[in-house]
């Protein structure tokens, strides 16, 4: 047995490959994801999250490479890895005609928690997933929410370093959704690992701390969502609201972003503004630094600025324009 990881990573995909026949569910993807953080994992249909996933949760071996889950190989001790690991997978497959707590009861069990420990653990585990008033209930009987929660709860239960969640969203209405992503973010900072697939993306941005984005079976792009942007030189647009000659302001900022090699931080500025009344809109290829610098400079000229605007893209607008759509 050997520790792999070195440092703060607790998941590390080390140029992992998994072919069914021609098909290249997975090639050639690294990434790690330090102790503590939520890297959301984003593809399209058949990209070949769910592969990678199976592979890390040790349920499929890899065609090549490794994975490490807290430093232990899924090819060399898969053992160790499932004592570390809490998996749910995108489809919940249950025993009809149990209930919650006894359902919760057997995997802890099977995880060999006995006597106090064990009874302490599922009272955690049924208070945090918000299932206590549920635990006398067939799983039968169960919304999907609940379901949903049931499942989480399940993963928790031998109180793993690393989750991996596939789609857990998937199907939950609005509410489910923020419950959901509220409990993720507090086992985070509780200091687990997590590795979270959905489709989602708005809800992903929120609550991870990095995305990588798959398709093929190839990771196209990873990082921050600002990361990602800058990587694929993303401008953010802006919208300035000036209180008087806001015409004469948008004719400054073209002609000073034209004038070659400009240090103003008007030089940031991308073609014409567009002039709606007191509103200025236009692309801006500066940071916020620069943006900063942008009022500065158009209040020493004597524009009344009264307010700005910084238009992000959202994480939706960086996947489609990373990814081509070439698997569905
Ligand atoms: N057991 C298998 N046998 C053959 N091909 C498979 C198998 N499992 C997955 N694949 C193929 O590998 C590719 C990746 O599939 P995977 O399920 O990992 O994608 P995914 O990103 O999870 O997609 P989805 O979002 O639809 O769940 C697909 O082309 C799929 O058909």
């Amino acid at each position: 047995m050997n520790v792999h990881t070195s440092g703060s990573d607790c998941i590390e995909l080390r140029r992992l490959y998994r072919y069914f026949g021609k098909t290249k569910a997975v090639h050639d993807i690294s990434f790690s994801v330090p102790r503590g953080h939520v890297f959301g994992y984003i593809g399209p249909n058949g990209a070949g999250k769910t592969t990678s996933m199976r592979i890390l949760s040790t349920l499929d071996l890899p065609s090549y490479g490794d994975a490490f889950v807290d430093g232990f190989s899924v090819v060399n001790d898969p053992e160790l890895v499932r004592r570390r690991l809490g998996f749910m997978p995108d489809s919940f497959g249950t025993y009809r005609d149990v209930n919650c707590e006894e359902y919760l009861d057997f995997f802890a069990r099977a995880y060999g928690l006995v006597g106090r420990e064990r009874t302490q653990r599922l009272k955690w585990v049924l208070e945090f997933t918000g299932t206590v008033g549920m635990k006398d209930k067939p799983i039968r009987g169960l919304s999907k929410g609940m379901k949903q929660r049931l499942c989480l709860g399940r993963a928790l239960v031998h109180d793993p370093a690393v989750m991996i969640l596939d789609e857990p969203a998937a199907g939950l209405d609005p509410r489910a959704r923020i419950q959901l992503r509220k409990m993720i973010r507090e086992l985070a900072d509780r200091g687990k690992t997590i590795l979270i697939s959905s489709h989602i993306l708005t809800e992903l941005a929120e609550m991870c701390d990095a995305v990588g984005i798959i398709e093929q079976g190839q990771l196209l792009a990873t990082g921050s969502v600002d990361e990602i942007q800058l990587q694929r030189n993303q401008t953010r647009e802006l919208t300035v609201r000036i209180l008087e000659r806001a015409l004469d302001a948008a004719a400054l900022l073209t002609s000073t972003s034209e004038q070659e090699g400009c240090a103003s931080p008007a030089s940031h500025v991308l073609g014409e503004p567009i002039v709606d009344g007191e509103l200025l809109r236009f692309a801006f290829a500066g940071d916020v630094r620069d943006q900063a610098d942008l009022v500065a400079w158009l209040i020493d000229k004597n524009f009344a600025v009264a307010e700005i605007a910084s238009h992000r893209k959202s994480l939706e607008d960086v996947f489609l324009q990373v990814t081509e759509g070439l698997v569905q």
